[in-house]
């Protein structure tokens, strides 16, 4: 049961003397880490011998000994490279490698990920490349640089260059006489090994939640009806209030993974702060972590939370009968790993059975990537459903694509049961992809340690002593993701359903990333220079952490810099987080916008001609948008700006970290700050001008 009957037969690469190519990325969230894989099985496709991992578990001497290199990376922060690069980076970096031509045997090609609505647009990449190449490295193919931004996301620039680095590995690679391409439909054989071992006795644990669906394979027809129904579902729009009664109230199991530098903590607050008719539910939770010592605990502005969410029970119980392994899920697994192929962020729990690590360890739920319906196709005997996965992953026409998977969001899960006749075998579960933490950026700032006095029995002496243990309290705002879909149910992200039922009281395990803020927090200056905060939505996050901050340390609070907070959302009586505290944080002056309560006392002129400002590309003409409130208090904005202060942007990416540049340009304009709006492009860029911190999502 579960034996990989249904694959095809599996094809192997021939190995050949010198053509081998390694491929390094720098990720943060999981998406060049999925391209530099996706990569490596071309590669392999073309029978190149093929290593893949982050940039830091390679030496710069590694580079010397293949072929060709591509290196895949994001950028993070405000133009910075990934935290998995440092070593490396450092190591590029070093001055006694300048003019040494130490590179010269290296052929490399790079691929940035980036977003453009950041001032620093692929800046990893961009500094990347500079510094191969002026350590020797010759490029042997032209660089590509993604943008998040685009209609298609990344692959709008990712999937024709992909195209045209195949084409061209082939070209200047050219395949010995006798030799093809592997096909796109043989499925490469597998980087690991995953073995059953007897059960200890686990079988109590056993999750036996009753209603597991049980998969019919339909028939041909129902199946053609059942594709087309797929082309004509459209996009997902967010969901009004969540009161569908869809979730699935049988919350993961509380197993505590074993994930390295990461912290044990206690939910200890979890409640909506949205009211329940509000369109969206935004979460206020604090998890408090005990410890006898700092152990590295400390919040600051701009550190973020992870958190690792969990598949709930009976959608786990749900892929077990679909795939057909109900005999083996309770049985313990083993994986042997090729060196060097273990995915990041797989954190396997000890005795771990094929349900713990569905449960734990696989984004079920996540939208497909096209690898992975391509994986699919070489899982299913029905030839019906083999074309139609053939033609969705098609890489000229991507559009098919996205209305199947991205537009409506359909999960991993949903696709398998349009796929009934796909049966992966379970020594295939690492195709599916691994559940990533997901990133909160802390609301509390400061020393968030409280001394907490803990009775303590001490068995020995049969006395009661007292002990003094730290607590510390990690506070987030997390708006949570529902959409609605013309596909038969609502449906939410992993995390925020994790979120929406997790119990006070639940003990996790969460992880916390240092901070992306561009200033020093031990330098005096912090806490008396001017603070100008632009934040839309739970983008408040981090800017009330900074304010702590800046509150805690600074013992004479008078002397807190002058702060001014654009605010924006929807309404004064819905959103307007942590309004109740404002009041209370001395020289601070804040400017909600509040972009749904409307002022109905404009005339039918001007309505007119708002509708046609927006018409002509104005989306924000007669708006109430932080940056049309930026821009009248221009002279407010202008006066800070004169004494180099700390800027924040916090939200929502898209079009608003745009706006809010161009507003803040405008009003160093109009204050007189700059002569013209040339001179302000460059000018919030310069750090004797201000500190400029963007944080979007
Ligand atoms: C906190 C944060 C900071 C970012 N900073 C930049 C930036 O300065 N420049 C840029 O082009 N993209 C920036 N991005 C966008 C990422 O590069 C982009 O989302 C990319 O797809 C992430 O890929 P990864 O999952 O491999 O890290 C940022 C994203 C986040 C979440």
């Amino acid at each position: 049961m579960g034996e990989p009957v249904l694959a095809a037969s599996v094809a192997k690469s021939t190995t050949m003397e010198g053509r081998n190519l390694i491929l390094l990325y720098g990720s943060e969230t999981g998406n060049s880490e999925e391209i530099a894989m996706e990569l490596a099985k071309m590669a392999e496709r073309l029978h190149f011998n093929t290593v893949v991992g982050e940039m830091d578990d390679f030496k710069l001497t590694d580079l010397l000994r293949y072929s060709l290199a591509i290196f895949v990376t994001s950028t993070t922060g405000q133009g910075d490279m990934p935290k998995n690069t440092t070593t490396l980076w450092k190591s590029l970096r070093r001055t006694k490698l300048n003019n040494t031509n130490c590179l010269a045997p290296v052929k490399f090609s790079i691929f940035g990920l980036g977003d453009s609505s950041y001032p620093k647009f692929n800046w990893a990449a961009r500094k990347l490349r500079v510094r191969l190449l002026q350590l020797g490295a010759s490029e042997f193919f032209r660089p590509g640089e993604a943008d998040e931004r685009h209609e298609n996301g990344l692959d709008s620039i990712y999937l024709p260059w992909y195209q045209e680095l195949r084409e061209s590995l082939l070209s200047q690679f050219p395949l010995p006489k006798g030799i093809e391409p592997i096909p796109d439909d043989a499925p490469l054989p597998p980087k690991y090994n995953i073995r059953l071992v007897p059960s200890t006795g686990s079988l109590k644990d056993k999750i036996t939640n009753g209603e597991g669906h049980v998969s019919q394979v339909e028939d041909n027809e129902q199946l053609a009806a059942r594709f087309e129904r797929m082309s004509t579902e459209s996009e997902a729009t967010e969901a009004p209030g969540q009161k569908d009664g869809t979730d699935v109230p049988d919350f993961p199991p509380a197993k505590l993974l074993p994930i390295p530098g990461s912290f044990t903590a206690q939910v200890v607050c979890n409640k909506r702060v949205t009211p329940e008719d509000h369109w969206q539910d935004v979460r206020h939770i604090e998890f408090e972590l005990r410890s006898p010592g700092r152990n590295g605990a400390m919040s600051f502005a701009g550190q973020t939370l992870l958190i690792y969410p969990k598949n709930y029970p009976k959608d786990v119980q749900k892929l077990i009968d679909l795939m057909g392994w109900s005999e083996v899920a309770e049985q313990r697994i083993e994986i042997d790993w090729v060196k060097g192929t273990r995915p990041r962020d797989y954190h396997f729990l000890k005795d771990a059975t094929i349900r713990d690590v569905l449960t734990h360890n696989f984004d079920i739920s996540a939208v497909p990537k096209r690898t992975f319906l391509e994986f699919m196709a070489y899982h299913t005997t029905n030839p019906l459903e083999k074309e139609r996965l053939h033609e969705l992953t098609q890489r000229g026409d991507s559009d098919e694509f996205y209305d199947y998977t991205s537009r409506p969001r359909r999960t991993i899960l949903e696709v398998l049961e349009d796929f009934p006749g796909v049966k992966i075998p379970y020594t295939r579960l690492l195709e599916f992809p691994i559940i990533r933490p997901r990133e909160f950026s802390l609301c509390n700032g400061g020393d968030p340690a409280v001394n907490a006095k803990d009775l303590v029995i001490s068995n020995e002496q049969d006395t009661t002593t007292t002990t003094t243990t730290d607590v510390y309290k990690f506070e987030i705002l997390a708006a949570l993701v529902h959409y609605r879909t013309i596909i038969r149910k609502p449906r939410q992200g992993l995390c925020s359903r994790y979120l929406r039922h997790l119990p006070v009281g639940t003990t996790v395990q969460i992880g916390i990333k240092p901070p992306s803020s561009p200033f020093a927090m031990d330098d005096p200056s912090f806490y008396s220079r001017p603070l100008i905060g632009v934040a839309t939505g739970t983008g408040i996050a981090p800017f009330r952490a900074l304010l702590q901050d800046r509150c805690l340390v600074q013992e004479d609070q008078q002397k807190l810099g002058p702060t001014l907070l654009f605010f924006g959302c929807r309404n004064a009586a819905a959103d307007f987080h942590f309004q109740a505290e404002w009041g209370t944080v001395p020289n601070l002056t804040v400017y909600p916008a509040f972009s749904r309560d409307n002022d109905s006392s404009s005339t039918e002129e001007e309505e007119t001609k708002l509708a046609l400002q927006r018409a002509a590309g104005i989306y924000d003409a007669g708006k109430n948008y932080v940056q049309n409130q930026i821009r009248q208090h221009a002279a407010e904005v202008g006066e800070l700006l004169r004494q180099n202060p700390i800027i924040v942007v916090c939200g929502n990416s898209g079009r608003m970290p745009k706006s809010v540049r161009e507003a803040l340009e405008d009003a160093a304009v109009g204050s007189g700050v700059v002569a013209d709006k040339e001179e302000a492009k460059g000018w919030f860029d310069r750090k004797e001008n201000c500190v400029y911190w963007q944080e979007t999502w």
